[in-house]
């Protein structure tokens, strides 16, 4: 059975509810398999023409989320819908109509792209699969996608490993928005990319989504490139949205305890491509483990969170409208909004 095609909404992608868990290995021979929860109740919506940027330290379940709305990965529970399409109703390969309304760029295009095959072919190949296009018009459509990511038609004939990283994710871009898509799940595009390359990528996507109005699901680590590339931004941890809204609200007033660590740790907003060198690790965060065991219910939060209580060991909670945009999903979210400035956090030096 396939996805039926739901009536169109102003929502181009929307998560309910999402758990997606992987079964691992047993420890004992006999024993039950170990079961790792990689998203747990995360909810988003993306509107048609935003970008939305789903940040989180490394293992937080980004590309899990990223994979499932491409259905390499099935849901163990909620909902998606894409482009009208019930993601989690599908059993077996998306159909074409799927494949075609939803792309996806990752970070490294060398794995993405066939490395026997030139440029003219990479682009080609999925105007052949999805339009029924004589070979003349299908040549002038590469010309096309090649002009429409900064390529000339010198490119044509090269292949992959002759091209520089950036010509690289810029023909991978091209190879997506071949088949004219609604959605584009960019997983960490630009991490693989020299510092000044960056940017160039970041402001080719937005001048081709101005253009053409597609969506973006931007999963990154790099706070200050989600920012920049976001309208709106959604923060994970350990499986868990903690904190979501327009891009400028979380990066600026971020309110989640956790979400204001990481941007205390990242004050910058300057995206890196415009500074310096990359930092060894962007997520060492000032606060220690405090060494508080979490429950499977619980916030995952509560082993490093400077407000944590009781109840947040009990369960995880219902998110809080924030005043300025967004939510946030914490016990403590009626004290954080309620005091006129959140406590400061204790710093490392400080503890
Ligand atoms: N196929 C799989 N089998 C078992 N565990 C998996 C599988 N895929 C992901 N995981 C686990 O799920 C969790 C979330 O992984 P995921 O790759 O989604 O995180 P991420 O936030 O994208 O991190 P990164 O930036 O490092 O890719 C991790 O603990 C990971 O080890």
């Amino acid at each position: 059975m396939t996805g039926k095609r739901q009536p169109p909404t102003d929502d181009v992608l929307e998560v309910d509810d999402l758990w997606i868990e992987f079964r691992g290995g047993r420890k004992r021979a006999w024993g039950p398999r170990s079961v790792v929860r990689a998203v747990s109740g995360a909810s988003l919506r993306l509107g048609r023409g935003r970008t939305l940027g789903l940040v989180g330290e490394s293992g937080s379940g980004k590309t899990t989320i990223g994979r499932a709305v491409l259905r390499l990965n099935a849901p163990t529970r909620g909902s998606i819908t894409a482009a009208g399409f019930r993601v989690d109703q599908f059993r077996g390969a998306p159909p074409a109509r799927y494949r075609r309304a939803v792309q996806a760029v990752f970070q490294d295009p060398l794995g993405s792209l066939d490395p026997l095959m030139e440029v003219q072919q990479i682009l080609a190949e999925p105007l052949r699969i999805h339009f029924d296009l004589e070979p003349g018009k299908r040549r002038a459509r590469v010309r096309e996608l090649l002009e429409m990511v900064g390529l000339s038609t010198a490119h044509l004939s090269r292949y992959p490993y002759e091209l520089s990283g950036g010509q690289r994710q810029r023909v991978a871009i091209a190879k997506a928005l071949a088949v004219d898509p609604q959605l584009i799940v960019l997983d960490e595009p630009v991490s693989a990319l020299d510092v000044s390359v960056q940017s160039q990528i970041i402001n080719l996507l937005d001048g081709i989504q101005r253009d053409r109005g597609i969506s973006y699901l931007f999963i990154a680590h790099d706070l200050a490139v989600v920012r920049h590339a976001s309208h709106d931004v959604a923060v994970m941890y350990r499986g868990r949205i903690m904190e979501s809204g327009p891009a400028d609200r979380v990066c600026g007033t971020p309110r989640h305890p956790y979400t204001r660590l990481l941007f205390d740790a990242v004050p910058n907003p300057v995206p890196r491509s415009m500074r310096g060198p990359r930092r060894a690790n962007q997520f060492d965060l000032p606060l220690p483990d405090i060494g508080v065991e979490p429950t499977p219910a619980g916030c995952p939060f509560i082993t490093r969170c400077p407000l944590r209580g009781p109840e947040c060991a009990t369960g995880f909670p219902e998110p809080t409208p924030v005043p300025g945009g967004g939510e946030l999903a914490c016990f403590a979210a009626e004290r954080v909004l309620r005091a006129a400035a959140t406590p400061d956090l204790p710093r490392k030096d400080a503890t």
